[in-house]
């Protein structure tokens, strides 16, 4: 797998980012588009801000754009003959227009019969221009985040203070810190992914010095200290957005079609497409992918190869059956995850990737067309799909994609991790950078859980007690959300990837862990010394402090009451309450880590 040297120059100067800030504004034959999209903002901003009073109000106003954007006539969008930041800004906010267009929608609209459309006069250019730009039809991560930042200062240099994003659903500052956080992350993690191109590059014309090998743990040194500090500008989505914010306000702008088998399809008018197209999802960062490729660390049924893989429909007629390339075969596609029975995903499509960028058809259903989970990771993944990842690989830009074939070809890990198995070294800092990755992952599902779980829960409580209400009038009755089993969350809480989502983040979690063990118990080592401590360590690491040096108190105490007798008196009541709290402190923190 070739990766230009030029992207290959710009992965290194800023990371997954565009090179130049995103265009801002499209050129003239398509001022259309975004005059829409200010007035979509500009609607949801001001009559939803008001009061929920208005809700009518902004009901009729979208109706009345939605009009507007039937009526509109397909513009021709030429990619090949455009810069490719033209391209990308046509991706944004055609992508934008579609979820205002969609999840504008009474839910009734939206559910009803199976299929939603989208006007010609956005699908037909957004489909040109995603195949053009090897990236799904349908907001992604790239949209959000990665093309959709701009300079605070451009005198100064691209620092995770100076930059902003240009275009948001609702308008809001808390909407705005979300997206920022995951654009902090990409440019600070730019560190990383120098290192991870040096050791790769280097890989390819070996010489096997010393000072190679000095460089190479180095760098993964480099590696493990940068993802600490992603982990720090992760947790620190909690500053600025509630998750009532995010769950209630905002998330439901990003939501996509694959939200279980009740999901409609979306038709796209005019191109033939039918798909059931996963949200974005933060899965989508190549960066965060890189650091799996880069270490080596497997989430199984995650084999890929680059291309689109989410144009598909599913024609849910016969759910024991999918028909691939003309021929009927026996299989269950992953795709939503969780509770998948097995269905029928008839594929149309196109494909959108570079090779296929003619109009060929083929069938794909997006998370199995790569690896159907065979029985045994059935059993052992209890249900989940765990082709997250190869899935979520089909929405990133095709560069990013190429480049983590490229990655995964050239690391140093890979294989037989050959230069961990020779160092001592080499292995220590590999095992402290899949730790941290690890620590990430921690961090990562303590978030979802707080904004995505709870709030779901939540919601679940409010609507089951107002239908309760409507069928026999009785009195309220409390229904705190911890109520909840697990069972009902997972059938109510995916992620805007579609998945059910803890999951599979506890499955990532734990491939992680199993590499950082492995590594481990080959060569018992220190672990590297973490640069920034979130104040969760720091509470950790007083509790160890606390327990251990209670039973030490409590065996030097018995000890001393053996050796001087009645000499040394120590309140036995005081010092087992002592214990009882901490050891129930540190069942809580454990608890509350395996959540
Ligand atoms: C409030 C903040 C966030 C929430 C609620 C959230 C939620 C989720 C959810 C629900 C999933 C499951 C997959 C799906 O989308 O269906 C997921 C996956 C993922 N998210 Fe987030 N996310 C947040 C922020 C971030 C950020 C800032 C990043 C990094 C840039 C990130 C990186 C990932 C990755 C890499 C995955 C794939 C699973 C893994 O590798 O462990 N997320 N996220
Ligand atoms: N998967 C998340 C959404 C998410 O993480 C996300 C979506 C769009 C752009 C960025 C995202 N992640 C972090 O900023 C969810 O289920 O809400």
């Amino acid at each position: 797998m070739e990766v230009s040297s030029e992207s290959r120059r710009g992965y290194t100067k800023y990371g997954f980012l565009t090179q130049e800030p995103p265009l801002r504004q499209l050129p003239l034959p398509f001022c259309q588009w975004e005059s829409l999209l200010k007035e979509a903002q500009v609607a949801v901003r001001t009559l939803k801000r008001i009061s929920t009073a208005c809700e009518s109000e902004l009901d009729y106003t979208m109706s009345q754009w939605r009009r507007q954007v039937r009526q509109m006539r397909v513009i021709r969008f030429e990619p090949q003959r455009c810069l490719e930041a033209v391209s990308h800004r046509a991706h944004h906010v055609l992508t934008f227009l579609v979820q205002y267009y969609i999840q504008s929608q009474s839910e009734e609209a939206r559910n009803r019969g199976t299929v939603v459309r989208i006007p010609a006069s956005l699908a037909v250019p957004l489909v040109a221009v995603s195949r053009h730009l090897g990236i799904a039809p349908i907001l992604t991560y790239a949209d959000t985040v990665l093309w959709n930042w701009k300079w605070i200062d451009p005198k100064k240099a691209v620092s995770v203070q100076n930059v902003g994003m240009i275009d948001l659903f609702t308008n809001d500052s808390q909407e705005e810190h979300f997206f920022l956080t995951s654009l902090r992350m990409e440019i600070c993690g730019r560190a990383s992914t120098k290192a991870m191109l040096e050791m790769s590059q280097s890989r390819s014309k070996r010489s096997d010095g010393d000072d190679d090998h000095r460089q190479l743990v180095e760098n993964v040194r480099t590696i493990a200290r940068n993802l600490d500090e992603l982990t720090d500008i992760f947790c620190a989505v909690r500053e600025g957005l509630t998750p009532d914010f995010f769950y209630n306000d905002f998330r439901p702008w990003i939501q996509g079609a694959d939200q279980g088998i009740e999901s409609p399809s979306w038709l796209y008018e005019g191109t033939g497409l039918i798909l059931q197209p996963s949200g974005p999802s933060a899965g989508q960062s190549a960066m965060m992918h890189s650091f799996d490729v880069f270490l080596g660390i497997e989430h199984p049924h995650s084999s890929y190869a680059p291309g689109s893989g989410c144009a598909y429909i599913n024609s849910a007629l016969n759910p024991h059956r999918e028909v691939r390339e003309g021929k009927t075969i026996a299989s269950r596609c992953p795709r939503s995850g969780g509770n998948d029975k097995p269905q029928v995903h008839q594929s149309v499509s196109h494909c959108f990737s570079h090779g296929s960028r003619s109009t060929q058809s083929q069938v794909r259903c997006p998370a199995s067309n790569h690896s159907i989970p065979s029985e045994r990771s059935s059993a052992q993944s209890n249900e989940v799909d765990t082709s997250f990842n190869a899935r979520m690989r089909t929405y990133m830009p095709i560069q990013h994609q190429e480049y983590l074939l490229w990655l995964k070809e050239h690391t140093p890990f890979r294989h037989t991790r050959e230069p961990v198995l020779k160092s001592q070294a080499a292995l220590e800092a590999h095992g402290a950078a899949v730790r941290a990755l690890q620590r990430w992952r921690n961090a990562h599902i303590q978030v979802v859980t707080q904004y995505v779980i709870l709030p779901a829960r939540r919601k679940f409580c409010l609507e089951a007690q107002a239908a309760a209400m409507a069928e026999n009038s009785t009195p309220r009755r409390e229904c705190p959300a911890a109520e909840i089993d697990e069972s009902t969350t997972k059938q109510v809480v995916r992620g805007t990837g579609g998945t059910s989502l803890i999951p599979l983040l506890k499955i990532y979690r734990e491939n992680t862990r199993n590499a950082a063990v492995g590594s481990a118990l080959m060569h018992p080592a220190k672990e590297i010394t973490r640069v920034q401590r979130g104040p969760f360590d720091l509470l950790w690491w007083l509790l160890s402090f606390f327990a251990v040096g209670g039973l030490l108190l409590r065996d030097v105490t018995e000890f001393l009451q053996k050796l001087l007798g009645a000499m040394v008196t120590f309140d036995k009541a005081g010092e087992s309450g002592l214990m009882v709290m901490l050891c129930s402190l540190w069942s809580h923190i454990l608890v509350a880590i395996d959540n």
